[in-house]
């Protein structure tokens, strides 16, 4: 075990960098000091020059990439630039953003040994090390698998198990959970910390979910245009929470809502919200949430599942919701524009991955996709895009069965992104990429789809770049804008907002809310699939276990459970104080509208307030705060429950 005192890990002195071909500097002025054993987020608006940044730390800048460096990085004391690729790879661990770009073996096994055994370890332990690390990130049953044949947050377990297997001084890592499930982000981030507390291992970890991450950081610093904006203890980040606002960034539901309340706290758990707020010995009620909006399990009086709108097993293996029963009759729905029937699909013939689905997708539907890692999620995808067939059972859509058909048959009908955009961009410019399509297409309006699309994913004034040479989230952004040009029918995305910003996540999720006919997406951000889906299916191992409003399907925990998912802290809270809400905004208003109710005899102008202004307007106005407090939803120590 190591245990050397006090040593400067990374010490980053004004660091400037430009791209080759680039006249503008990505990095400008950079001072950053990282002590051993100290875990730092760093976070910032997509393109502000995070990965760069990293990519400085272990010398593929400016070694490897060229451009115009200037300024000192010394990494456990080696200055960067006077050392060579091999010898910083050692001292920093670098989780690359996207797996793909990592991993190069063709099995899991050789792809976790080939940094210990570049250490030159014996054979036992290298086999050790590989063993424990695959353990560590949840896959040691995928030991000997190829590496092709995992999903995208299976990739992603495998690329940080390769660094744990090595176990460096310094450990980097660009969004390196950004696909996976949230229960497996949890536990993979909590041994990430355990081995930051107990070796001293430095972390400096990339990442937009700070909701989800915060907790595990000592220290957040946020970066914007190429500089440090921010640079605070995190018990002190949200003391500065307009930064937060002012550059889009995510900032955690706890800790939004006490804002929004006028209370100034920034609690990272419902728990911890709740104690803000006052809500007592709150622990364990949170963990197990009452369900208080089922008035039947008080008064005991039963009725139909259907008609309650709750879960009802189908007996196919799939839990629905009463208002999807007319997919359970067998027979298709009017507007129906995909139809499955007993889908089993997979990439090998023993060893399917879909097991039986069935699913009926109404036109003008918005479906969220959610699941464990390697539930089947982008496998279904495939099937709607035709790029996967059934072995055993039907898909529909338009109508037509899929199984004589390819892809190109749906062309401007069906629009897909990957999950990793790299696969979809292949020309010379953003703006080609947009114009692709309806240039293939023969659309006559090139011209106005191509500006439409690039303005819908705010990467106009990208249009002259080369994909290539942009951020992860601006090349996601180009993929999607390269479907929505040809405006399809159906569009299917798969984990669209990973590595976007709060700000770009509302743009382009609000795009397709109101532009777009019929979307299905997969997302591991149950926040987004309860904002923005008129319908949420969740899978575990190759089957839909629920499907239903995203309302309803949150609150059964042990569902949630299953597919690694967990509620939002939100809905946590409103479970606990027993209100009906899934957003911030819901839940300020409904707390709002019960201090109405008390406060009715008070007027119209507090009615009008509560009713009609912004929660932004009530929190400034410092109204929400006191009249809660005095209608006795909040009192002096916090909200009554
Ligand atoms: N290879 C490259 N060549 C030229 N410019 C590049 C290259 N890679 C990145 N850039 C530019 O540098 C800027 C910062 O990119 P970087 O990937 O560091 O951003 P980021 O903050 O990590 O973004 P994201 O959150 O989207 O991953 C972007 O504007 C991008 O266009
Ligand atoms: N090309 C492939 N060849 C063989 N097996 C594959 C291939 N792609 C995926 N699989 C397997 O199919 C299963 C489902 O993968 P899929 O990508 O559909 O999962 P997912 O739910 O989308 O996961 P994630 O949340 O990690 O993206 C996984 O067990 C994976 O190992």
């Amino acid at each position: 075990m190591r245990k050397k005192e006090g040593r400067t890990m990374i010490e980053i002195k004004d660091l400037w960098y430009t791209y080759p071909g680039r006249t503008e500097p990505t990095l400008k002025g950079v001072n950053l000091k990282i002590e051993e054993g100290e875990f730092v987020l760093l976070t910032g608006p997509t393109g502000c020059g995070k990965s760069t940044l990293l990519k400085t730390l272990n010398g593929i800048i400016p070694h490897e990439s060229g451009g115009v460096f200037s300024g000192s990085i010394r990494v456990n004391g080696i200055e960067t630039r006077n050392s060579n690729q091999m010898e910083l790879s050692s001292a920093v661990g670098l989780v690359f953003q996207n797996p793909d770009d990592q991993i190069f073996s063709t099995s899991v096994e050789d792809e976790v040994a080939f940094g210990p055994e570049n250490l030159c370890l014996d054979r036992e332990e290298i086999d050790k090390k590989v063993e424990e690390a695959l353990r560590m990130v949840g896959m040691a049953e995928h030991r000997l698998d190829s590496t092709n044949a995992l999903s995208g947050g299976q990739k992603q377990r495998i690329c940080i198990a390769s660094m744990l297997a090595m176990m460096p001084e310094i450990l980097a890592m660009d969004e390196p959970v950004s696909q996976m499930d949230p229960l497996g982000t949890r536990e993979i981030l909590n041994t990430v910390r355990e081995l930051n507390r107990e070796l001293k291992i430095t972390i400096l970890l990339v990442e937009h979910r700070l909701h989800e991450l915060m907790s595990f950081a000592d220290r957040v610093v946020i970066m914007d245009g190429g500089k440090i904006v921010l640079d605070q203890p995190t018990s002190k980040a949200f003391d500065y929470i307009e930064v937060f606002h002012r550059l889009g960034l995510r900032v955690p539901e706890p800790v939004e809502l006490c804002h929004t309340l006028g209370i100034k706290a920034s609690p990272l758990s419902a728990e911890e919200a709740l104690a803000v707020l006052g809500a007592g010995n709150c622990k364990e009620k949170v963990k197990t949430p009452r369900n208080f909006s089922n008035p039947e399990e008080e008064t005991g009086r039963r009725t139909d599942p259907a008609e309650r709108n709750e879960f009802v097993n189908t007996g196919s293996g799939n839990i629905k919701y009463g208002d999807n029963r007319s997919e359970n009759k067998g027979s298709e729905n009017r507007d129906s524009i995909i139809s499955i029937r007993d889908l089993w699909s997979g990439y090998e013939k023993n060893r399917m991955v879909l097991k039986g689905i069935n699913l009926e997708i109404r036109k003008g539907e918005r479906v969220a996709i959610m699941g464990t890692n390697g539930s089947g999620k982008s496998t279904l995808l495939l099937n709607l895009a035709a790029m996967l067939k059934p072995y055993k059972g039907s898909v529909k859509v338009f109508g037509g069965d899929i199984q004589p058909r390819n892809s190109y048959s749906f062309a401007g009908r069906v629009g897909f992104v990957f999950q990793n955009p790299d696969l979809m961009l292949f020309c010379d410019s953003v703006d080609e990429e947009a114009r692709f399509g309806p240039f293939q297409l023969k659309y006559k309006d090139i011209e106005e789809r191509t500006k439409t699309s690039l303005e819908a994913m705010s990467i106009l004034d990208l249009r002259q770049d080369l994909p290539q040479s942009l951020s992860r989230g601006q090349r996601l952004r180009t993929a999607v804008a390269s479907v929505l040009s040809i405006d399809p029918e159906i569009i299917l995305l798969d984990e669209p907002t990973t590595g976007q910003d709060r700000v770009n996540i509302e743009h382009m999720m609000n795009y397709f809310k109101d532009n777009c006919s019929t979307l299905v997406f997969c997302t591991h951000d149950i926040e987004i699939a309860m904002l923005y889906a008129t319908r949420l299916l969740v899978m575990d191992d190759g089957r839909i276990i629920a499907d239903g409003k995203g309302r309803e399907v949150i609150k059964n925990i042990e569902i949630l459970k299953q597919a690694s998912l967990t509620q939002p802290p939100v809905v946590e809270i409103a479970n606990y104080l027993g209100v009906d809400a899934i957003s911030i905004t819901e839940l300020v208003e409904v707390l709002t509208r019960r201090s109405s109710e008390v406060k009715k005899d008070d007027g119209e102008n507090y009615e009008r307030m509560s009713s009609e202004l912004t929660n932004s307007e009530l929190a400034d106005s410092g109204v929400v705060n006191s009249e809660l407090a005095d209608s006795g939803v909040v009192n002096s120590e916090g909200i009554k429950c």
